[in-house]
């Protein structure tokens, strides 16, 4: 297997596996979790068991492996000789397709004070025991495994082609309702299963082949940077001219037989997120020759679902290069869900007869907009708590292939089936707070992400800031002294103002900012207990400077 050398004297074989200076780290630690639910005990790094029922799975760790250490005798890893070279090979700097070096979310002062924290980590234990429970530990994330795809699929059932979305008879039963549609619909299509695995076989040709710049990722607990192909932008760019291709064929049909089958579509994508997140699961487990698999710290609980929820491994990769959680982040699910916005905007279009509603336009372009916006800034991605921290587990996998695309596009879906009327106040009214999300939204992100890599630059130098004893500073003025996540209420405002060009007739596409409001809260929730723990006392002179949490002067 080659190989390819990293900071610290380590090496990374191609297919992610960390190797040490002449060990395999076998170290486990063992300690009991806060939040109530229950001890963790006998529960290895590997976690993994001979045999498993649905109880274990739910309710209780796997088992111990037989060959591994006690738990208290960790095994530290021979650091010796490898810190000289460490600085030595210090980290590249990446370029920008559009211009300038890019160091995600790094100054100099925090890449030495990231690899002091690495050092530290690598010194103690690499893949510790995950000890802190999210989402109401293992139960929960039972019911979330279970409750994500039953939620998506009922909102798919709750928008009726004909009578409506939901149509009347759902207020008068909603169980009968329920009854009635999963009778009545189709589920299951082998040509939306063709579609959705060609989807995913195009998106990875397009990031695999398609030209892009290279560049590196935050350092990982291990101290080793991985390198990250930036090329989404492109790669939209070739979806759309490709999708032009087809239709310069095939005319309108194939868009509109995308818009007549999300339901299918919905199973075939839900097929093929659990078959991907199964793979991993089961794959993290795999013990390579020489070396260990970098887990995420919080998907190592040794309890088969919450970790299947969480994900266990952290950047699962093939063939040392091909980003599965990094992929899947920005490429087939956040474009997959503009392209099905447009295939809906076909359908209205056919449907009135070659004209689109207002409603239809702002949706098709605000969200396009927000697609767009991610791409062009792709290395942002990399400094996201998906990326930097979360595992790539069902939760981000659903989450990217099948709950943004399918949920996230409820509006249009709603709109070619209902085309709302809206008055010239309503449209300039959407219009404007659309424009004042984005403005929070980009403002704020391009104020931290250029403080954070260039300090000096005019836009940014004046700002006031704290320097932690960690090293790395917080603002406390401009956007960020205005509250702490002032970002994701430009991001909030957004999807009120999406959720808006539906009008006032049904709730369901009001489904996206509602839940929209609950992933931002409990995600701010998630952030400040990490900077919290991160920064102690630098971040609570930072709350008391910057009081808001989300929302100026209301929370
Ligand atoms: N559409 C969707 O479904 C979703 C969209 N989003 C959007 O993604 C974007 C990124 O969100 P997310 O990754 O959660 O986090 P943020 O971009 O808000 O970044 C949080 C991190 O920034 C650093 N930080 C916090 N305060 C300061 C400060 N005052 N000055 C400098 N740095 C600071 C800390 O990292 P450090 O440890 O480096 O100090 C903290 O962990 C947001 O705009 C959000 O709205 C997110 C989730 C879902
Ligand atoms: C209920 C459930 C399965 C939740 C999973 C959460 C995911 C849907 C979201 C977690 C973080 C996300 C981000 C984006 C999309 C939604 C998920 C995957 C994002 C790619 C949207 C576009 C933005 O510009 C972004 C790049 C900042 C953003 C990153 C986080």
């Amino acid at each position: 297997m080659s190989t390819r050398a990293t900071r610290r004297g380590k090496k990374t074989t191609l297919d992610g596996v960390l190797e040490t200076e002449g060990s395999t780290v076998t170290s486990t630690r063992e300690t009991t979790p806060v939040g109530g639910d229950g001890p963790i005990a006998n529960r290895t790094r590997r976690g993994s068991a001979a045999s498993t029922t649905l109880s274990d799975l739910i309710g209780s760790p796997s088992r111990r492996a037989a060959s591994e250490p006690p738990s208290d005798v960790p095994v530290r890893h021979s650091l010796a000789g490898s810190r000289a070279s460490t600085r030595q090979s210090s980290v590249t700097p990446s370029i920008s397709s559009r211009g300038g070096s890019v160091e995600p979310g790094l100054d100099e002062d925090e890449e030495l004070e990231e690899e002091e924290e690495a050092t530290e980590l690598v010194d103690a234990d690499i893949n510790s025991i995950t000890t802190t429970f999210e989402f109401m530990g293992p139960h929960g994330t039972a019911l979330a495994v279970l409750g994500v795809p039953v939620v998506t699929l009922a909102l798919q059932l709750l928008c009726d082609p004909v009578k409506g979305c939901p149509s009347s008879n759902f207020y008068e039963s909603p169980l009968a309702y329920f009854t009635d549609r999963i009778s009545h619909a189709t589920f299951f299509k082998l040509e939306a299963v063709a579609a959705i695995f060609g989807w995913m076989i195009f998106q990875a040709l397009l990031y695999g082949y398609l030209p892009g710049t290279y560049i590196q990722g935050v350092p990982l607990p291990t101290g080793e940077r991985l390198t990250y192909k930036i090329n989404a932008f492109g790669c939209m760019i070739a979806t759309y001219i490709a999708a032009y291709a087809v239709f310069s064929v095939k005319g309108l049909g194939p868009f509109l037989w995308v818009a007549d089958n999300t339901l299918p579509l919905a199973v075939a994508a839900t097929i093929y997120a659990i078959i991907q997140s199964v793979l991993l699961y089961v794959l993290s487990h795999r013990i390579p020759p020489h070396g260990q698999i970098l887990l995420a710290k919080g998907g190592n609980s040794g309890y088969p679902i919450y970790d299947f929820w969480m994900g266990r491994e952290l950047n699962p990769r093939l063939w040392g290069w091909f980003d599965l959680k990094y992929f899947c982040e920005l490429r087939p699910g956040l474009v997959g869900w503009s392209v099905l916005n447009v295939c809906l905007a076909c359908r209205q279009w056919v449907n009135l007869g070659g004209t689109l509603t207002p409603g239809m336009v702002m949706v098709v372009l605000f969200e396009g907009y927000y697609v767009i916006d991610a791409q062009w800034n792709e290395p942002a991605i990399l400094t996201t708590m998906d990326i930097t921290t979360d595992g790539f587990g069902f939760m981000l996998t659903f989450g990217d292939l099948v709950w943004v695309p399918f949920n996230y596009s409820l509006q249009a879906l709603y709109l070619s089936r209902n085309p709302e009327s809206l008055s010239s106040a309503a449209v300039a009214g959407i219009c404007l707070l659309q424009l004042f999300g984005i403005y929070i939204f980009r403002s704020a992100n391009s104020e931290k992400n250029l403080f954070r890599t260039n300090p000096d630059d005019p836009a940014v130098q004046h700002l006031e800031y704290i320097q932690t004893k960690r090293g790395s500073r917080l603002l406390v003025s401009g956007w960020w002294g205005l509250a702490r996540h002032i970002n994701y209420f430009g991001d909030w405002l957004m999807s009120l103002s999406w959720c808006l060009t539906t009008g006032c007739s049904s709730p369901i596409p009001y489904f996206y900012c509602i839940y929209f409001a609950i992933l931002l809260i409990h995600r701010e929730i998630r952030d400040e207990h990490k900077c919290r723990n991160k920064y102690g006392e630098d971040w609570e002179e930072y709350c008391r400077r910057v009081k808001w949490r989300i929302v100026p002067y209301i929370w």
